[in-house]
């Protein structure tokens, strides 16, 4: 598989932020790959002279900044349910625009650092699939199942 052609579904908030930066998204089905979004970046960056800002120390701070606003989103808001049923559409709007910042720096900080990305969680994928065998944990999420892989 091509790691640059990994498709992340997102949110119909993302396309708002798209057209908003003028990023165009790949096909109408709303798939974006992590190559369009870490080229977008740097062309941000770039354009900005902002690229002597984004170190992986600030890029990691932004990141963290950024779940923390996702975090006030759920702030006391206790469970909620899947698929935020009882959500406004505003609401959702902003969980997307939060989402995609984290997701954003995550891209720009793997970027900076020479970290492929896509490379390594297809990789941290199929070490969860060891260390968490389906057959020993179908059903539990109780870790001291888990097999050590080195
Ligand atoms: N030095 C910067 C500043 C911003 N951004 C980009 C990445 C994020 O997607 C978004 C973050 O912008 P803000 O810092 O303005 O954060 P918010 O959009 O969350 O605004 P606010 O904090 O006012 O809610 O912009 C960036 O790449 N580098």
């Amino acid at each position: 598989m091509c790691v640059n052609k990994i498709s992340l579904n997102l949110n119909p908030a993302f396309s708002v932020l798209l057209k908003m930066t003028g990023v165009q998204q790949e096909g109408d089905d709303q798939s974006v790959s992590l190559h369009l979004l870490k080229q977008k970046m740097a062309d941000f960056a770039k354009e900005r002279n902002w690229d002597q800002f984004h170190s992986p120390r600030n890029l990691l701070l932004a990141m963290v900044g950024e779940v923390g606003e996702l975090s006030e989103i759920f702030q006391w808001k206790g469970e909620v349910p899947k698929g935020l049923p009882d959500w406004k559409e505003d609401e959702k709007v902003h969980l997307g625009e939060e989402l995609s910042d984290v997701l954003l720096y995550l891209v720009r900080l793997s970027d900076i650092c020479g970290i492929d990305l896509g490379k390594a969680a297809l990789r941290k994928v199929e070490l969860n699939a060891i260390k968490y065998r389906a057959s020993k944990n179908y059903g539990t999420n109780d870790d001291s199942t888990a097999e050590m892989c080195g």
